[in-house]
């Protein structure tokens, strides 16, 4: 038996009490490269912990398809964690608030093609779930000497359905 949550479009708002949308979104906050290059200036608040240091990643994961089951999340205690896709496909993003320690009822969102995000320190999150292959995403996040890992699973499973307006087209297409 599995409890229904629908995934929704990820947005900025909905995700800041998770972390932040790694997205272009406004206006650049400065034009750099001889006018060619609108620059998104620091727009991710990053977190490594006095012991720690800043590491960048690169993940291949196998996709996965809808309905997907989430019987697991886990939490960074010591860093924040960025999931950035490097072929511009839809990924799953899963995510709980933590009542006393444990997680709370999780929300599903789906990143679109062009959007990353940024675990802040501590968030319940569901690991890396693309949704398309190849599943291959930068990840930054804290390298140090301590597992910087903890699990909660679910008695009862969840199982994610899309919402009718999660984008999971493919590849970004230039314009
Ligand atoms: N364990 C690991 O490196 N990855 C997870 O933290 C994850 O969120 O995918
Ligand atoms: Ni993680």
């Amino acid at each position: 038996m599995s409890r229904t949550i629908l995934a929704e479009p990820l947005t900025a708002d909905a995700f800041a009490p998770f972390g932040d949308v790694l997205e272009v979104s406004g206006q650049p906050d400065k034009i750099i490269n001889a006018g060619r290059c609108g620059r998104y200036h620091d727009r991710a608040r990053l977190d490594f912990g006095p012991e720690g240091r800043a590491g960048i990643s690169i993940f291949e994961s196998r996709a996965v398809a809808f309905p997907v089951e989430v019987d697991l999340v886990e939490r960074h205690p010591e860093g924040s964690q960025a999931f950035v896709s490097m072929t511009g496909h839809a990924f799953l993003v899963v995510v709980a608030p933590d009542e006393d320690g444990r997680p709370g009822t999780p929300q599903a969102f789906v990143a679109a093609p062009g959007q990353g995000i940024n675990f802040h320190r501590g968030t319940w999150h569901g690991v890396l779930t693309p949704l398309h292959e190849p599943g291959l995403f930068a990840v930054v996040d804290r390298i140090g000497t301590t597992a910087n890992l903890e699990e909660y699973r679910f008695e009862t499973p969840y199982r994610v359905e899309p919402g009718q307006d999660a984008i999971e087209t493919g590849p970004i297409r230039t314009a």
